[in-house]
């Protein structure tokens, strides 16, 4: 609801919806009752708008969409027009976050005044629509084309200041004001001023006449950066229109890119994403715990094991979160090199204005160098970060238990690695759990928690709450071999060597990853981590080529299909960018260029094993990359491996890079309909049969299909519990 009240001559309109204010059917219906109200009451000379409690309005309630109620009028458009045409001043006082259908309720007041510490801006883009209540139009008028389109285009928050420079906000309130008072006699201020051109559908936009030339800039930019996706694009061309045509011209074509694009597969996935990202901190664990029933123990001290390039970011993430940091390696050597490596980090962050001075002291004085297992006792929590090996891992484990005081939470930030078997080394396995960070760590805003079979409510609930502090999208998922993202990226990988030796080169399957909107393809993806990681990983399951007797069929390893040419690349020194070649070759920079040696390469085994190239059509290569993918996990959902399908999506998005405006590989499934995957998976299961073990259709997909045809993805797991309850 909202609330109206007056302070003298100046009315108060106040969004009272919480938690965010986001402007619901019956918000918008009170919104218009009261400017109504203001509007005919001679005493009232000016009209604030604000927000109760947290913030400003934060925009359209995005539950609504896709919903009849979300066009039931008033609509957020009505309400800028009635803000507009008032004949008393309307200034709207923002505080917290005035974003979307929030932020153009602003456009629609004369003028609009901000705390310093709020931020502003219109992510309709990140759910695949745009700003349908005249941001398009507006906005351009106030801040200019260029600014508008990359605002909108892209959809970032910007902190109020940088608002006030481009003349968005008229008046900033320093930290600490009171920003309705401020906001009362700043419209009590404007009474009597003329309105005429404070009304942004009277005003032109700045730089009409580079439109052409704005309009070509950023359709690049935005090819570039955010492959494949529609929504930016129709956000630029509707902006466009604001250059070219009347205000009423420009809405309508607002109006078409709006049907346009909610009535797109991306509104829906980037909709489900915005929840799903959201909906993973409601973590559960069967059986032993969920978000709402266990408490976190209290995290003051964190030590990370080893200071290679993992073990850094995680300290630097651990650091982030304001927490005293031991950093521990027992050679003094690589302890220094680590050392230097986070103190140099906290200074660029400092310098790139990151991080205030403040919080750098903070950070540095926070890091505690340790040389011996005695030195972190009593820390509350122990992240080990060292190489990917069991033994090894067993030992510190094992070393780790005697030292540290019963309460220190002992994780691991393996990979790929068995957690129970990790905490069988010790005597405390409620204690231990595993913390699967990404590289960089420090960057990557992922987070894969493992729960181990005898994990304590209170550990998963610590774990989960440190990935909060570190402010990174953090999901539960159980134990096993690779988890949940390189479980399914395993078989990503195995399909993709196979495409090479039938049909096509690894610039050929990239272009439909990169097509499809993946920033990068497998291939370039393999050179950049190193093709020696996965090699490793090989060699640990002893498939290599190297390591078969004499007379093992190249093409085998036991009953199953093996090819080994990426073997061949990393023995022929080809690791990948760091060396400047590996699937491709790199001369100087990191653009991958197809290598004519690779072909030979593959050229060369192709005719030892008599395989004739055939053609393959892009659509294919999309599915044999991506269907394996998503068959797995409907096997982690029918193990219970993950609670839900966004959590594997959440996983692909934010581990992996998946393109957020297809939702993730579930959601994908769902768009393109489970029969039809099915179908495709059993064909390929069919064709391989049980040397290919990754087209085995999953029994949760077969079920949900033969019962369910397509379900809504928030189905598939109650159906699923509903049928096993009954068998
Ligand atoms: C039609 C005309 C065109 C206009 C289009 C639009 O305006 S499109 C909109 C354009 N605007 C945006 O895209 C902004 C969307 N919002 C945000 O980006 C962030 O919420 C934030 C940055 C404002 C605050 O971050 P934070 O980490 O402090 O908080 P948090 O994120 O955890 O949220 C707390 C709770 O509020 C919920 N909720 C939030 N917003 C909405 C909403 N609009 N609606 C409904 N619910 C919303 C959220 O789901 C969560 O619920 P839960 O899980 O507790 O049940």
């Amino acid at each position: 609801m909202a609330l109206y009240s007056r302070e003298d001559d100046v009315a108060i309109i106040a969004v009272n919806n919480p938690p965010m204010n986001a402007l619901s059917h019956h918000v918008r219906k009170d919104l218009i009752k009261f400017l109504k109200v203001a509007e005919a009451d001679e005493n009232v000379t000016a009209i604030v708008l604000c927000g109760d409690g947290r913030t400003f309005p934060v925009g359209a309630d995005i539950k609504e969409f896709h919903k009849s109620v979300s066009a039931l009028g008033p609509t957020i458009i009505d309400i800028v027009h009635a803000l507009e045409k008032s004949s008393k001043p309307t200034v709207a006082a923002i505080h917290g976050s005035a974003l979307g259908g929030g932020l153009e309720l602003a456009l629609g007041c004369h003028y609009r005044i901000a705390m310093s510490t709020s931020k502003v801006g219109l992510p309709e883009v990140k759910l695949g629509i745009l700003p349908g209540a005249g941001g398009t139009q507006r906005l351009p008028r106030v801040i200019g084309l260029d600014n508008a389109m990359k605002w909108i285009a892209y959809g970032h928050h910007h902190p109020a200041g940088v608002g006030a420079s481009l003349g968005l906000i008229d008046r900033i309130v320093a930290k600490g004001g009171d920003i309705r008072r401020s906001a009362i006699l700043f419209a009590r201020s404007m009474v009597g001023k003329g309105l005429g051109q404070r009304r942004l559908s009277n005003v032109s936009v700045p730089d009409a006449s580079k439109v052409e030339e704005l309009m070509a800039k950023h359709l690049k930019e935005v090819g570039l950066r955010t492959r494949g996706a529609l929504a930016p694009v129709v956000c630029l061309q509707v902006i466009k229109s604001s250059a070219l045509l009347s205000y009423k011209d420009g809405l309508e074509s607002e109006r078409q890119g709006m049907m346009t694009l909610l009535a797109s597969s991306e509104s829906k996935a980037q909709i489900y994403s915005f929840f799903s990202e959201r909906q993973v901190s409601k973590w559960n664990a069967p059986g032993i715990a969920n978000h709402a029933t266990a408490k976190p123990m209290q995290v003051r001290s964190i030590a990370v094991v080893g200071l290679g390039t993992m073990g850094r970011g995680i300290a630097i993430s651990s650091l982030k979160a304001g927490k005293k940091t031991y950093v521990v390696e027992l050679n003094s050597k690589a302890l220094a090199a680590g050392v230097k490596y986070i103190r140099g980090y906290i200074e660029t962050m400092k310098k790139r204005a990151q991080i205030s001075e403040e919080q750098a002291a903070a950070m540095q004085s926070a890091i505690i160098p340790v040389s011996s297992y005695n030195g972190i006792a009593n820390v509350d929590l122990v992240i080990e970060a060292v190489f990917e090996n069991m033994k090894i891992k067993k030992e510190i484990f094992g070393k780790l238990d005697k030292v540290c005081k019963p309460s220190t939470i002992l994780a691991s930030n393996t990979s790929t690695l068995d957690i129970d078997e990790i905490a069988s080394a010790t005597k405390r396995p409620e204690k231990v759990a595993g913390m699967h960070f990404f590289a960089p760590a420090h960057i990557m805003l992922l987070l894969e928690n493992i729960y181990g079979r005898k994990s304590s409510a209170e550990t998963i609930a610590t774990i989960m709450d440190i990935g909060k502090q570190m402010k990174k999208i953090t999901v539960l998922v159980g134990n096993c071999v690779g988890f949940v993202g390189n479980r399914m990226y395993g078989y990503y990988t195995t399909e993709s060597v196979f495409i090479l030796e039938e049909a096509a080169y690894p610039e050929q399957v990239d272009k439909v990853l990169t097509d499809y909107g993946f920033a990068m393809g497998r291939f370039q993806v393999g050179d950049l981590s190193g093709n020696d990681i996965g090699y490793k990983i090989r060699t640990g399951l002893g498939i290599t080529h190297k390591q078969q007797p004499a007379g093992t069929p190249e093409r085998k390893r036991g009953v199953l299909r093996y090819c080994p040419l990426g073997d061949f690349l990393v023995e022929k020194g080809r690791l990948g960018l760091k060396v400047g070649k590996g699937w491709y070759k790199y001369e100087g920079s990191r653009t991958p260029i197809p290598d004519p040696e690779v072909r030979k390469i593959i050229d060369e085994y192709r005719t030892r094993h008599h395989i004739v190239p055939r053609d393959i059509s892009s659509e294919e290569v999309l599915q044999r990359m991506l269907y394996p993918l998503i068959n797995e996990g409907f096997k982690i959902l029918e193990e219970g491996i993950a609670a839900n399908p966004w959590d594997i999506d959440m996983i692909y998005q934010y581990g992996y890079a998946w393109p957020r405006h297809t939702g993730g590989p579930m959601y994908y499934a769902f768009t393109i309909g489970l029969p039809q995957v099915l179908k495709v998976i059993e064909e390929h299961w069919k064709a391989a049969g049980a040397s290919e073990p990754h087209w085995q259709p999953s029994t949760m997909l077969t079920w949900l299909v033969e019962n369910h045809g397509n379900p809504d993805i928030s189905q598939w797991m109650p159906l699923m519990q509903k049928h096993k309850s009954k068998t």
